[in-house]
């Protein structure tokens, strides 16, 4: 494909408003999509989104649409709204007739209902229209603010990887390209799970050692489980695995980590998602996680106690009493 000079983004959210910002930046043309009219409208004229960016007003003018048909009319497409609606999505860009440049998947999940990557997704919902990937420690607030990140974008060329990078790329974003589509979603995936994890034990104050201790063990999990499905290790190891799983672990800005916080502390995961807080993509990840592990022979304890919490089949004390309780092993396969 040749340069990237227009972008369309799909999904008025907190990230999708960040990646339209990013774009603009870049000096890149740029569209952003939203269902909600109230959201396209605040963002043509007031530059903010109070929604999901509350307290920041932009300094960039965005073109905000309803029509999908005219998001669609791109070099290229940013797909950025919630993992389980991405099917959905697809299928309805299809209908527009519009697509033509690659489609970059930005959500960080797993079909639930499928136990498919993204990616795999796109293939049977925009059969010839190339996919692409977007990952990396990157919150949404730190982008749309111009704080300085760094994420992984992934083609499955590199000449598409490179000229998604170079429409990207301004003094505070700083894109790295990859040709590894496949292995830049896992970590984004499967961080989400572990966050929740790295939450519950803050919630529960059960001290920085057991969160230190959850992470890197929960780094092993991921790299397990991706080095089984074909992910390559210097991407498990890279910005979209390690990086996003130290920054997701470790902050309370994470909704992932907020969202094991409230499961530390006592709240029912059924409360939560009834109260219909901030979108916690671990949550729906984590029982298709646990089956895509049990297809590769891969043990994910860690994974596996997230679901237990998040389908209410495990308190968080039964969930440390069962990682601490589990036969002595090696922590390298050398013996
Ligand atoms: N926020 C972040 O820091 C980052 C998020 N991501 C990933 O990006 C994805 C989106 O997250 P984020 O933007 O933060 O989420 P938000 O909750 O901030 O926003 C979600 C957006 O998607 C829209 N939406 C939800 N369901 C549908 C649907 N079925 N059809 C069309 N639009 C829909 C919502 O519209 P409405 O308002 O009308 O409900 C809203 O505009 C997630 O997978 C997340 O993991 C990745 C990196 C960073
Ligand atoms: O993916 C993210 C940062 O890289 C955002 O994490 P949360 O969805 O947990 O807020």
């Amino acid at each position: 494909m040749g340069a990237v000079k227009s972008i369309g983004v799909i999904g008025g959210g907190a990230w999708g408003t960040a990646l339209a910002l990013t774009a603009a930046r870049a000096g890149t043309t740029v569209r952003l999509w939203a269902r909600d009219p109230a959201t396209v409208s605040e963002v043509r004229t007031k530059q903010q989104n109070t929604k999901y960016l509350p307290g920041i007003t932009f300094d960039e003018d965005l073109n905000a649409t309803s029509s999908l048909k005219e998001v669609a009319d791109a070099d290229a497409i940013l797909l950025v709204t919630p993992a389980q609606s991405t099917r959905a999505i697809l299928s309805a860009l299809k209908e527009t007739g519009n697509v033509r440049g690659p489609v970059v998947l930005c959500a960080k999940g797993i079909e639930q209902t499928t136990g498919k990557l993204l990616s795999q997704v796109m293939k049977e919902e925009l059969p010839g229209i190339e996919p692409g990937v977007l990952s990396g420690p990157s919150f949404a607030d730190d982008v749309a603010k111009g704080l300085p990140t760094a994420v992984t974008v992934a083609a499955h060329t590199a000449k598409t990887a490179l000229s998604l990078c170079e429409a990207l790329q301004s003094p505070c974003f700083r894109p790295y390209a990859s040709i590894d589509v496949l292995g830049t979603q896992i970590g984004g995936a499967l961080k989400n799970v572990l966050a929740i994890a790295c939450g519950a034990v803050a919630g529960r104050k059960l001290g920085a050692s057991a969160q230190a201790a959850l992470t890197a063990r929960g780094f092993a999990e991921l790299n397990r489980l991706g080095s089984a499905m074909g992910a390559q290790g210097e991407t498990l190891t890279g910005l979209s695995g390690l990086g996003d799983l130290v920054l997701t672990c470790s902050s309370t800005q994470s909704r992932n980590f907020s969202f094991g916080m409230r499961l530390g502390e006592g709240f029912m995961a059924s409360e939560l998602i009834a109260a219909g807080g901030k979108l916690a993509e671990g949550a729906y990840s984590a029982q298709v996680a646990v089956k895509l592990a049990q297809k590769h022979e891969i043990e994910v304890p860690i994974c596996d106690t997230v679901a237990r919490m998040v389908s209410e089949d495990m308190t968080i004390d039964e969930a440390l009493n069962t990682l601490m309780a589990r036969p002595l092993k090696s922590e390298t396969d050398f013996f």
